[in-house]
């Protein structure tokens, strides 16, 4: 008679059963990840006083949400911005010629036709556009032009509203910090261009209905984000030092002594060159020679009381106000301030409020031609208008948008947070819907979950495969026994 083993069915059952589960498993928790390829994206930040390309790289068969972005490569177009090209706006189109060949070489050949090309030009088109629109049209469709003759996806060029730069500025800075996928308190950020600035943040009140126009709400990665952002036309540091001269040249005189230079600086401007430009036209004296002498004196506190006039900090219809009658709620949490901030500050190696005392020392008592022997590797104009750009920046930041000591320390001078901070990452992200509003659903399990599971059930089938044979084997031999 066949004896019955009282192990047999148990053991059968426990093994389907986790047979069963090693399928199932394998089937819902499979999240392997596909071979990595990437997938690339360029911008053309065509700024005021320089065009700068960008080359962004992500992994592409990765989901979108969940591909990091990284600047693969950065190329400074030659020359001035495309807003200069003005009267010749073909030469507009021929500057970007040398950097799109660049980014040719950067972006794989087999990639070419999906990527996609963006330029987004600011707040010289800007002024340009306001003062000539034919020939800001002009501007385009030579850059237009141009760019369509590379093999990439073109995506069109167009300017960008201060309100899109300031807030696209925002992500990019979030996003580096990878504060906007955590969820974590965001940081606000300061861009100052040549021709614009702009400041957002996350305000701790916010009734976003007394400037509507300020207020750009944002959901990313489920998430509700209220900003306020303002892009201010004029007050960019090449135009800030237009309006100042403009004070300083009224009456039309043939010399100026100007306190926010050094006492050995001179040289000689050309009235037409200097009021060409919205930001100051208006104010051209009737009655003016053809240059002036631009000489300094080097006095800080009257270049303070100089730059503080380039603001109108009386009328307010609102509860609270930046200057020049823009709605502004007070300023929280911490800041990081990028491009001329950065130059700037960083030259000077100034980061508190109490950095006047600095910049009083370096105007007041270093000549011009002492500091261009010292730093004989920087741009001798930068070098002469570092005091002039610091003392603007100080009063920019505590008289105009009222950081105090406090507040002033949690700002941050940066030049890039892995990649170079500035709107362009941002502007990319949400042309692309890099960005999901929702959270991704997170995969059943990550990879090495997935792997380690399957090794524990494969090891506990083969142990009970080893307990069973051990045991039919044992019986086996009980009953054969004498
Ligand atoms: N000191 C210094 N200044 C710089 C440097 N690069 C640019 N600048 C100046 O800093 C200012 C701001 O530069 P950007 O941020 O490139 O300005 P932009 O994008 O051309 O101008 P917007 O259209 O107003 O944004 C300009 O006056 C530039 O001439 C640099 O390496 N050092
Ligand atoms: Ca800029």
């Amino acid at each position: 008679m066949k004896e019955k083993n009282p192990w047999h069915k148990p053991l059968t059952i426990i093994i389907t059963v986790i047979g069963v589960i090693a399928i199932v498993a394998l089937v819902t928790v499979a999240e392997i990840p596909p071979p990595v390829s990437a997938q690339y994206g360029i911008v053309l930040d065509a700024g005021s006083s320089h065009t700068a390309l960008y080359i962004y790289k992500w992994p592409a068969e990765k989901d979108n949400n969940t591909g990091r972005i990284e600047q693969k490569h950065s190329c400074k177009v030659k020359g001035k911005g495309i807003s200069s090209y003005a009267a010749v706006p073909e030469k507009a189109g021929m500057s970007l010629t040398e950097c799109m060949q660049e980014a040719e070489m950067q972006v794989p050949a087999w990639r070419h036709q999906e990527t996609p090309l963006y330029l987004g030009a600011t707040a010289g088109m800007r002024l340009l556009n306001m003062e000539n629109r034919v020939a800001s049209d002009k501007v385009f469709e030579a850059v237009e032009k141009t760019l369509q003759r590379f093999p990439f996806s073109y995506q069109g060029a167009r300017i960008l509203s201060g309100q899109e730069e300031g807030a696209f500025g925002w992500v990019t800075v979030n996003y580096l910090d990878d504060r906007l996928k955590q969820g974590l308190q965001t940081t606000g950020a300061l861009d100052l261009g040549g021709a614009s600035t702009q400041i957002s943040f996350v305000p701790r009140e916010y009734d976003i209905s007394e400037s509507p126009s300020n207020a750009v709400a944002f959901r990313l990665y489920g998430n509700y984000y209220n900003l306020y952002t303002h892009s201010f036309l004029c007050y960019g540091k090449d135009q800030a030092l237009r309006m100042a001269l403009a004070h300083q040249t009224q009456s039309g005189p043939i010399t100026i002594s100007d306190p926010c230079f050094h006492p050995d600086y001179s040289v000689t401007r050309n009235y037409n060159t200097l009021y060409d430009s919205p930001c100051v036209s208006e104010r051209k004296p009737k009655v003016a020679p053809l240059n002036f002498i631009h000489t300094g004196e080097g006095n800080f506190l009257q270049c303070q009381e100089v730059i503080k006039s380039l603001f109108n900090f009386k009328s307010c219809k609102y509860s609270k106000c930046s200057f020049n009658g823009i709605f502004q709620p007070p300023v929280q949490g911490s800041f990081g301030a990028f491009s001329a901030y950065y130059f700037v500050m960083n030259f000077l190696n100034l980061t508190d409020v109490f950095s006047a005392l600095c910049i009083d020392n370096i105007l007041t008592f270093k000549l011009v031609e002492q500091i261009k022997k010292l730093h004989s590797d920087i741009n001798e104009k930068y070098l002469a208008e570092y005091c002039f750009s610091g003392t603007y920046i100080l009063t920019l930041l505590t008289e105009g948008y009222n950081f105090n000591t406090e507040t002033f320390s949690k700002i941050k001078f940066i030049k890039e947070v892995s990649s170079d901070a500035g709107w362009t990452l941002g502007y990319m992200l949400n042309l692309t819907n890099m960005i999901p509003a929702e959270t991704k659903d997170s995969p059943p399990l990550p990879h090495a979950g997935y792997v380690s599971i399957v090794t524990v059930i494969v090891l506990l089938l083969f142990i009970l495969c080893v307990c069973r044979c051990v045991w039919v084997k044992g019986h086996l031999t009980l009953s054969n026994g004498p």
